[in-house]
């Protein structure tokens, strides 16, 4: 056990300062936060998403940003896609690949934020929600991992990419310590 234990903190510190140490990831995590700054700045919302594991830290980004993160401040726009009776409605009547689409659709509008979050860029639905936020007129800032995959294809897209190719858990980690500035960034930058 004490091998698995070592050996994962050991890949985890690897990763994480391959990452940190590339001051293009480090633009990058900027130029995400200027975008949704901007969005918040002018009473826009920021509309999070992802799967699995990645779900989880849309939730997590928009309950910081709508409730707390470190200290007390007014309340700021974001909300994740998470609803289970929206969800279970749009798969069973359309297609899992249309859940977070769908729900742009009623509720995104121009100037807001599209928060995605894959590993891989894989993930058709999270395709889907960036093509109609794009057709809404609406931001889009992605969290990828690998190569980006699909998502890679996209322009006018604020991307942070992990390029780390192997499980998505490594990249999951780095993602949440970029939702965690940006989270701070956006705080700073609102006077909070
Ligand atoms: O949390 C994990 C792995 O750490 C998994 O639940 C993972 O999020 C799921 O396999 C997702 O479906 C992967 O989707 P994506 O990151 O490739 O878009
Ligand atoms: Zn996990």
């Amino acid at each position: 056990m004490k091998d698995i234990i070592q050996a994962n903190l050991q890949e985890a510190q690897q990763v994480l300062d391959q990452f940190f140490s590339n001051p293009a990831k480090i633009e990058s995590i900027e130029k995400a936060a200027n975008c949704l700054v901007g969005a918040i700045q002018q009473g826009k919302k920021i509309i999070a998403c992802g799967n699995g594991g990645s779900h989880c830290d849309a939730m997590h980004f928009a309950e910081e940003l709508s409730g707390r993160y470190r200290e007390n401040r007014p309340a700021l726009a974001a909300m994740a896609i998470s609803d289970p009776s929206h969800i279970s409605c749009v798969s069973n009547d359309f297609g899992y690949n249309y859940v977070f689409s769908r729900f742009i659709e009623g509720l995104g509008n121009a100037g807001d934020v599209l928060f995605g979050i894959s590993t891989s860029g894989n993930s058709a639905n999270i395709i889907e929600a960036v093509k109609a936020a794009q057709a809404k007129g609406m931001a889009v800032v992605l969290l990828t991992g690998k190569d980006g995959g699909q998502l890679a294809a996209f322009d006018n897209v604020f991307e942070v990419r992990v390029d780390h190719f192997g499980y998505a858990d490594r990249i999951q980690e780095i993602h949440i310590k970029v939702i965690h500035i940006l989270i701070q960034l956006i705080e700073k930058e609102m006077g909070y």
